[in-house]
């Protein structure tokens, strides 16, 4: 798949680290910064950045770092077309796919081991859509984002 990823200055060594192993699995990855030796960068532009690659079609899927991953999630969700999960254990991540169809996953930088982290994404990648009744809870949020009114 086509990976944009990005993470704040809490995310830099995480990032480097699941860059190499999503290359190493095969994935073309697009590193839309903090570049090493950043200082504190805000995240919401980084996360702008791969949630816009996510709907303009050119990255398959985003994968964005933070501190706590709180403040990312909020603000990949302000994008139209973006479905962002926090994920910190295999269960949450199965559901964010399977149940929600997450396009653009979001990890804990202080929270997760780094073993961790790679093991959520591996299995965020592999998990599919399971669709039935989630077609239906995702049309109802796609309709709440229309009714919002255009960005
Ligand atoms: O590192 P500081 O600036 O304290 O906090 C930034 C973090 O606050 C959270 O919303 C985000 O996860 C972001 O990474």
């Amino acid at each position: 798949m086509r990976i944009a990823l990005a993470g704040d200055h809490n995310g830099i060594a995480l990032k480097a680290r699941l860059a190499a192993w999503l290359t190493e699995h095969g994935h073309r990855v697009a590193d839309l910064g903090a570049p090493e030796g950043a200082g504190t960068v805000d995240y919401p532009p980084l996360c702008e950045a791969v949630c816009r690659q996510v709907v303009d079609g050119a990255a398959d899927r985003g994968i964005v770092l933070g501190g706590s991953g709180l403040g990312e999630t909020i603000a990949c969700n302000k994008i139209r077309g973006i479905r962002a999960g926090l994920c910190h254990d295999l269960w949450s991540t199965r559901i964010s796919r399977g149940n929600n169809d997450s396009n653009v996953l979001v990890l804990a930088a202080k929270v997760l081991a780094p073993d961790t982290a790679e093991q959520i994404v591996a299995t965020w990648l592999e998990t599919p859509f399971k669709g039935g009744v989630h077609e239906r809870r995702l049309a109802q949020i796609a309709e709440l984002e229309h009714r919002a009114g255009p960005r």
